[in-house]
């Protein structure tokens, strides 16, 4: 029976670090607390049976580094000894992963703990500022980041550590706000009679909002993916993939406002996720800034908040890194979460 170790013991390099989202798996190795994190080519999760063999072909087959610890962030809850991915079939199983893999120790958390360990540090090149405020020293920041579902996580600082608090936040409701948004609400696909944010804010929800507004339009939809929707607003062909996008950018503006009120976020409102950095060339930065600024009676706090694209496509990775490297200066409970050889 291999035993769950306390959360304070140290990680022992070299660390294999690994971002696992429903559609794209992202692996590094660490070679010890200083040295860059050497990444390997993302892979696609639906590529591969299980996480297993992923991590043997993705990157044990590619190196002849054998690494003695595995943090992984997965796109799901963190719940027992055997851990479901939402968005895919993989199952995370760390007792496996040290008996087959040869890890020594094994630690699990969700994928926007991650994200938010990453805005803890984020280098200046790694963000786009969208519009005014300045980030106060030490104050709570959120992140939030449609991908192939819509992750939302805290980071809260107090007893001189990032404290991550990561909880279901894509599943609050997001509501019409103007007329244009009344008359497409009516067409959207709900879940069980509601529109949660994750019905539009990710890339299935993308789809969803490109035929509502098709069919408020009496219009045939033509696009049938996300990218697609994508391509179709850049080329001009398609005035609905046009107006999905422009849409999605101001529902995840307000969505992320109305977080930045939750947490009181004057350290910074992060937009990441894959989506996001596809579609940064065609946002209307004015219209994101405007969503998220748009909360009477509050819109004056909101307009101090400094609100910002994560350009980084590998910010998750950033952020287990520094965790790997230096995991006391996280509040990360890794309770149940931590598995040793
Ligand atoms: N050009 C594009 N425009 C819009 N959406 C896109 C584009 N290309 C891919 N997508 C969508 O992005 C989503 C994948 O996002 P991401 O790369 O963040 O994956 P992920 O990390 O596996 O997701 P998650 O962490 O949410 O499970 C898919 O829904 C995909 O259809």
């Amino acid at each position: 029976m291999t035993p769950i170790l306390d959360s304070s013991e140290l990680l022992r390099f070299p660390i294999l670090i690994a971002d696992i989202g429903g559609t794209n798996a992202r692996f590094a190795l660490l070679l010890d607390a200083y040295a860059d994190p050497k990444t390997f080519p993302v892979v696609q999760t639906a590529d591969f049976a299980n996480i297993d063999d992923a991590i043997q072909a993705a990157v044990l087959d590619k190196t002849s580094i054998q690494p003695k610890s595995a943090v992984l962030a997965i796109a799901g809850p963190v719940d027992g000894d055997e851990i479901d991915l939402t968005n895919s079939p993989w199952v995370v199983r760390p007792r496996v992963l040290i008996e087959k893999l040869g890890f020594e120790q094994v630690v699990v958390m969700n994928d926007f703990e991650a994200q938010a360990l990453a805005i803890s540090s984020l280098p200046a090149s790694g963000q786009k500022q969208i519009g005014s405020g300045t980030a106060r020293e030490g104050a709570s920041r959120i992140v939030l980041g449609p991908g192939t579902g819509l992750g939302v996580a805290g980071l809260v600082r107090a007893r001189r550590m990032w404290i991550p608090v990561a909880g279901e936040g894509g599943h609050v409701d997001l509501g019409p706000r103007t007329p244009r948004d009344l008359a497409i609400w009516p067409n959207l696909v709900p879940i069980e009679g509601r529109i949660s944010a994750e019905q539009i804010l990710c890339g299935r929800g993308l789809v969803n909002l490109y035929r509502a507004i098709c069919i408020t339009d009496e219009r045939t939809p033509v696009q049938d993916t996300p990218a697609k929707i994508t391509e179709a607003a850049a080329d001009g062909s398609d005035p609905a993939a046009y107006e999905a996008i422009q849409l999605f950018a101001t529902y995840l503006g307000r969505l992320a406002g109305d977080l930045a009120l939750v947490f009181m976020a004057r350290g910074g409102v992060y937009l990441g996720g894959g989506i996001i950095q596809k579609i940064i060339p065609l946002l209307k930065a004015d219209d994101l800034r405007a969503g998220f600024e748009d909360k009477a009676p509050h819109s004056a706090l909101l307009r101090e908040t400094p609100l910002f694209i994560i350009t980084e496509p590998l910010a998750a990775l950033t952020g287990l890194a520094a965790y790997a490297r230096n995991p006391r200066f996280f509040g990360l409970e890794t309770n149940g979460r931590r598995w040793g050889a």
